[in-house]
């Protein structure tokens, strides 16, 4: 079998499966490959227009999917993986690319156009050999090559096609059916490799295995003329780029001789080898029918130093690197190189430094978010520390060290006076953060960290050797039930709690709402949406839509405190508890940031109440941070982790399985540019 060879090669190097794909990681896994996976955050958004032919629109997905994690692995996760493989499948019928249905009506039009014709399924596939350099640099050698099947579905009746949509079974595969489970109902014939329209042509893959790692095709050291071939007779055809700057990223080259295509993101992109004119596709006749297997060809992307500071690792691939660095918060990158003489890098101290004095920083926001001075200087910029040390009744040299430290955490801003004395006003940061009625103000939030977390904190070490929530050390009683003992029993923290959760769902509620199109859906159910701030941004963003949030009866009497004006009567409260009462019926249920609260019998028991409470085709969207797959960040969600409450956090495939178990398919995840990302599931 072709694969062990290839196997006892791969022994001992990390493989990393840069896929969510549930039927691709059940694919490589039953063929025995042991591998990683970090699901690649490349938006699958390239101009279709820009591709020649459908393949090569798969390809490069598949490419751009693939170099994303195998860049961002060594900057996030600290370790540069062997191989990476991306893939990408589409469907294509008269001319028409198909992709997952981004709703009911999206799976319609699409099987609809499918019925009763013949299509192919191309997916492509991208291998990339990273070869970490004596200088830490990194050779990235990119290999791809796509396979294509043609499936013929039956002639299919309204009856038949509502039927499927409404299983849910659509939404998350291109073309919107999946031929391995309900939908191989629909097909009449299948012309190729099966486990390629599934999402992986394994056979193919194994081929491209076998002549790397068998036949010495392709190594950074060794030179390869353009047009030589390989034993199965499939091509190379090499496309060598280089950077035309020593900070412009190379762009992947394409393997059937067309030019690289321009990455606008990276600038202008030169040859210094271009690739032979457009290779011969080649036929191999398969066991059941013809079925043409794409070209293979590597391309050395340039070397990108696993030290390359975040500037250049943003331009790396900026759209993506740009998403990484906001929606994940800049990269921990520890440069732990030393100087010839062995002193420490400047960098590296500087990182340390900060490390350990983040919890001054995080105290002195705390502090003077507490005693009011961001409000303060909005409402008199210009203030010296005499002056705001009167307003907020505070020592003026205590005052002057609290404004210096918020300036130097770019928090203020000061200018000199003409007597020398510096005054103050907030910076950008702040007036958009931290002002107690800024539109996204995290005041409430910042509020709760200083006096529930930062208090759970100084308990960490024994935290950590009890493995255990340190609430009743912390506020000197135990917690049963975190939120009916903790948050709930008294006015002022339960006020606390819930203005914390208020802002943070002001922040995060426009990116969740529009995470994925929800316009299909009439009535949704925010399940502990606490004060309702979510709510309304969905109804502000679906005219359509009306919320019901449904909360402890604590919560649902204070609501009014939050929304005084309550304007929009497309959002209404009831009281309960998602625990014990009767759901409200909903078409779409939402669960922001409550399922991290509680441990997986827990969230059994939810998702089970939520489940019965569905009919077939019901949404329901998760909206938390979603952990890398290896769980090596992001470091937010994992310092959250620390306060040891029952709850977890998890990584986006593990929600998923929790979710499936309870017949809830994944549709989509987002990994949005806010704190939080979003998964949206349908009822089977
Ligand atoms: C046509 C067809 C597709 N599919 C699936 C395979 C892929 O998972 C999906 C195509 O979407 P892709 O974007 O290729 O893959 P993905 O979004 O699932 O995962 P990732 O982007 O992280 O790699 O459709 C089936 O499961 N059965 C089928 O018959």
């Amino acid at each position: 079998m072709v694969l062990n060879p290839v196997i006892s090669k791969l022994a001992g190097k990390l493989v990393v499966l840069a896929s969510a794909s549930p039927r691709r990681l059940e694919i490589l896994r039953n063929a025995g490959l042991r591998f990683e996976v970090v699901p690649s955050w490349f938006k699958e958004t390239l101009d279709k227009s820009l591709f020649k032919a459908p393949h090569e629109y798969a390809v490069e997905t598949a490419k751009q999917k693939a170099l994303e994690v195998a860049r961002r692995m060594p900057f996030k996760h600290l370790k540069t993986p062997d191989i990476v493989i991306g893939a990408d499948t589409i469907v294509t019928v008269d001319g028409m690319i198909l992709e997952k249905p981004v709703d009911k009506d999206d799976a319609y039009r699409m099987l609809s156009s499918l019925s009763g014709k013949s299509h192919s399924v191309f997916t492509g596939v991208a291998i990339v050999l990273c070869h970490e350099k004596e200088n830490d640099e990194v050779d990235y050698q990119l290999f791809a090559f796509y396979e294509e099947t043609k499936v013929k579905f039956a002639d299919l009746s309204e009856n038949m096609l509502w039927e499927y949509i409404n299983s849910g079974e659509p939404m998350d595969k291109a073309g919107g059916y999946g031929i391995q489970a309900l939908g191989g109902m629909l097909v009449e014939y299948v012309h190729g490799d099966f486990l390629n329209v599934v999402g992986f042509p394994l056979n193919h893959f194994c081929k491209q295995l076998d002549l790397i790692y068998n036949h010495g095709a392709f190594s950074s050291e060794q030179e390869t003329s353009p047009g030589s071939s390989s034993h199965n007779g499939t091509h190379a055809s090499p496309t060598i780029l280089t950077q035309s700057s020593p900070d412009t990223p190379a762009q992947s080259g394409h393997s059937n001789g067309s030019s690289a295509k321009h990455n606008p993101s990276a600038g202008q992109t030169r040859h210094t080898q271009s690739s032979p004119s457009a290779s011969p596709v080649h036929k191999v006749k398969k066991n059941d029918g013809e079925s043409e297997v794409g070209e293979s060809s590597w391309t050395l992307v340039n070397s990108l130093s696993k030290h390359t500071d975040d500037r250049q690792a943003e331009l790396v691939d900026s759209e993506n690197a740009a998403s990484l660095m906001t929606s994940r918060g800049p990269a921990m990158e520890l440069n732990v190189t030393e100087h010839e003489g062995g002193e420490p890098r400047k960098e590296d101290l500087q990182r340390i430094t900060e490390l350990m004095d983040g919890f001054k920083a995080s105290k002195a926001l705390f502090t003077a978010s507490k005693m009011c001075v961001f409000d303060l200087l909005q409402s008199r910029p210009g203030l010296d520390a005499a002056q705001v040390a009167e307003e907020i009744k505070a020592s003026v040299k205590g005052t002057e060290c609290l404004l210096e430290a918020c300036e130097s955490l770019g928090l203020l801003k000061s200018k000199e006076r003409k007597c020398q004395k510096p005054v103050y006003e907030n910076s950008g940061l702040a007036s958009r953060f931290l002002l107690s009625d800024a539109p996204f103000s995290l005041q409430g939030y910042i509020q709760h960290c200083d006096k529930t977390v930062w208090p759970l904190f100084s308990h960490l070490e024994d935290a950590v050797r009890e493995g255990s929530n340190q609430h009743e050390k912390a506020f000197g009683k135990k917690s049963k039930d975190m939120f009916q003992d903790t948050f709930y029993n008294s006015l002022d923290v339960k006020l606390r709690f819930m203005n914390a959760m208020h802002s943070i769902a002001k922040v995060t509620g426009q990116a969740v709402a529009t995470a994925f199109d929800l316009s299909s859906f009439k009535t949704a159910c925010d399940l502990g949406g606490c004060t309702g701030a979510m709510a309304y941004e969905f109804t502000k963003s679906y005219p359509g839509l009306s919320v019901t949030v449904f909360d402890l009866p604590a919560v649902v009497e204070m609501s009014e405190h939050f929304h005084p004006l309550r304007t929009d009567n497309r959002v209404s409260f009831v009281a309960g508890d998602f625990f014990n009462d009767d759901l409200p019926k909903a078409d779409l249920y939402i669960l922001a940031r409550i399922l991290h609260d509680w441990p997986d019998e827990k969230v059994h028991v939810l998702l089970s109440r939520v489940a019965d409470a569905c009919t077939p085709g019901c949404g329901l969207l998760l909206s938390e941070i979603f952990l890398d797959e290896d769980r090596g960040g992001p470091s937010r969600g994992l310092l959250q982790a620390l306060s040891m409450s029952d709850g977890k956090q998890r990584s986006a495939a593990e929600y998923g399985l929790l979710l499936e178990s309870h017949g809830f398919i994944t549709a989509h995840i987002r990994h949005t540019d806010n704190l939080l990302d979003a998964m949206l599931c349908i009822k089977a």
